[in-house]
């Protein structure tokens, strides 16, 4: 863990690894994390994901397992296995799979990665949650995915930036809150919907934000990062 406690996580969404490496080369790791999801995993593999931990970043495998108790805590455990920071399941798994995900860290003790769990994307709004037969606003949705989280003893959750002062409120500060839907002023929402810029998100209550395109896709992605982080 980088003592440094950077709150940027950088979404590494590239199909190109040299590409991703060549910005990779540009930061600083005690500047911003980085977190690997689906795309890059499905494209390079563990591999990738031990030649970043390798280079001293912190990394968060964004890989939001759903799956059987049994698949789920074996496939966390092989994150584990990988030396990443944070991993993380969705909680609509329910109890019994966060509970088998977070038992089999147990023999890791400290060197454990944190563990969390997914609430309702944030690319979600409440008209998405009424397709899916959920009847309740996306804060009520992730207030109770998020209560079901912390008392299944996970470490945090995946949410907006909209639930974080409440959140906060109903279950602590130590519960961390990791929330993409990040975008600086004037940066394209894309397919985002509850979003906050930077600032703001760390002004409601947020421990970690995520954020890919606005760097990535940026001309200079370092220098967005640099202003983002000074912002902060
Ligand atoms: O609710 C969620 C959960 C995960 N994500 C991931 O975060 C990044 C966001 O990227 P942007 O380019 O800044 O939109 C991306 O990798 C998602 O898979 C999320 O957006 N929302």
């Amino acid at each position: 863990m980088n003592q440094l406690d950077p709150k940027v996580v950088i979404a590494l969404d590239y199909d190109n690894k040299q590409s991703a490496l060549d910005f990779i080369n540009q930061l600083d790791p005690a500047t911003c994390r980085l977190k690997i999801g689906k795309e890059m995993f499905t494209h390079f593999g563990p591999d990738f994901v031990k030649q970043i931990v390798a280079k001293d970043f912190d990394v968060f495998l964004d890989l939001k397992f759903h799956d059987i108790p049994n698949t789920v805590a074996k496939a966390v455990k092989a994150a584990a296995d990988l030396g990443v920071w944070m991993v993380n399941v969705h909680a609509s798994g329910g109890r019994r799979m966060m509970e088998a995900a977070k038992g089999i860290l147990e023999p890791y003790g400290d060197k454990a990665p944190l563990l969390i769990a997914v609430t309702v994307l944030t690319s979600m709004d409440e008209s998405d949650l009424l397709e899916l037969g959920i009847e309740l606003s996306p804060l009520e949705q992730v207030k109770r995915l998020a209560t079901l989280t912390k008392s299944s003893g996970l470490d945090g959750v995946v949410c907006s930036s909209h639930e974080a002062t409440e959140l906060k409120a109903l279950l602590g500060k130590e519960f961390k809150l990791i929330t993409p839907g990040i975008r600086p002023e004037g940066s394209d929402s894309g397919d985002q919907r509850r979003i906050k810029t930077p600032k703001q998100a760390m002004d409601s209550g947020s421990d970690y934000l995520v954020i890919g395109r606005p760097i990535t896709q940026a001309e200079n992605p370092a220098q967005v990062l640099t202003e983002i982080n000074a912002t902060l």
